[in-house]
């Protein structure tokens, strides 16, 4: 009976994919550490609030500074810093110390914090991360071995499939579209088996090179089937074919019936 149900695991993160599009997230330090964080706010979308001495930022987040890219406190953290509508909080300071002052406050605020290289400081881990278009991938041992975790990434990432990212973003515009000819709840489980349908028969290279003439074809079969790649994308026959069969079929109903009439 319970081999049926997957095995817990406990022990583990919860991992998922956080949305902070639009949100200001608060970046204590300005050295490579941080750098790295502001880049990954700003790959999602979010807001960057960067608090360090200029005398500590290194060299990419001084550029990010300059091109506008985060906003820049030109001084040491302060608590009024965290405000109510910071999102979360990202520490990279090199001071122990403060870093866990900055945590309690977190704590207290009901802030989601990460203080780089502190577990116990951290409600959240960042990971290694794969980043192809809408594909992410992130791998995270758990604290338990960092380094191993970037081997791990670098390995999945030599080994992913070509044609990945296209074939995601294909897909995405072919689903927005058969949201808008099947729009009602009542159309899910329709639409869900068909989009099943199709990624199952259709390789990654397929899905990528779709385009946007063949999705409209594509949609005239939903939801009863779902062609193979070739038959939609299969030319219509030209006139000159057509003329040709038409012909052919024209001469032999000809000799045939003039086979049958010779016989009579
Ligand atoms: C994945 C990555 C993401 C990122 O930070 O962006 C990341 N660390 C990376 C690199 C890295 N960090 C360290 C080394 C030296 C080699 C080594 O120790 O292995 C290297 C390798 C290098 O520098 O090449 C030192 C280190 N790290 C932590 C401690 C404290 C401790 O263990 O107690 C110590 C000091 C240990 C000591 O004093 O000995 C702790 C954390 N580091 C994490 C994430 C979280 C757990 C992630 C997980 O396990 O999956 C966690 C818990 C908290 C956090 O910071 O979020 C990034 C690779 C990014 C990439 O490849 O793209
Ligand atoms: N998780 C990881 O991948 C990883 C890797 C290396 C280092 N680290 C840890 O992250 C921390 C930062 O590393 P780094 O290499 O960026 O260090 P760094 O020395 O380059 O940067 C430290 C930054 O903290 C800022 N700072 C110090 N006191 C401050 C204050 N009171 N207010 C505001 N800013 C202040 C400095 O201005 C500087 O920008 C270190 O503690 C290090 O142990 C984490």
């Amino acid at each position: 009976m319970s081999s049926e149900f997957s095995t817990i695991q406990p022990g583990g993160s919860l991992i998922l994919a956080w949305r902070i599009q639009g949100k200001k997230v608060l970046v204590i330090g300005g050295g490579a550490v941080a750098s790295g964080r502001i880049n990954h706010v700003l790959n999602a979308d979010g807001i960057p609030i960067v608090v360090s001495p200029e005398k500590g930022l290194c060299k990419e987040v001084e550029f990010r500074i300059h091109e506008k890219q985060v906003e820049w406190r030109n001084r040491e953290f302060s608590p009024e810093d965290v405000t109510d509508d910071i999102a979360m909080v990202l520490s990279a300071v090199d001071d122990p110390s403060l870093s866990t002052q900055i945590y309690q406050l977190c704590q207290s605020k009901r802030i989601p914090i990460n203080a780089a290289d502190i577990p116990p400081e951290c409600d959240f881990y960042f990971g290694a991360e794969i980043r192809e278009g809408p594909l992410q991938i992130m791998v995270s041992t758990n604290g338990k071995g960092p380094k191993l975790a970037t081997i791990i990434r670098n390995h999945i990432r030599d080994n992913l499939p070509d044609g990945v990212s296209p074939a995601i973003t294909q897909t995405g515009l072919l689903r927005q579209k058969l949201r808008e000819l099947a729009p009602t709840p009542e159309m899910g489980r329709k639409r869900m088996r068909w989009m099943i349908r199709l990624c199952e028969k259709w390789t990654l290279n397929e899905l990528g090179s779709l385009k946007e003439e063949h999705m409209d074809k594509l949609l005239c079969h939903f939801p009863s089937s779902v062609p193979t790649y070739k038959e939609l994308t299969r030319p219509p026959p030209s006139a000159f074919a057509n003329c040709i069969w038409a012909t052919t079929i024209l001469l032999t109903g000809g000799l045939v019936f003039a086979k049958y009439w010779k016989q009579r």
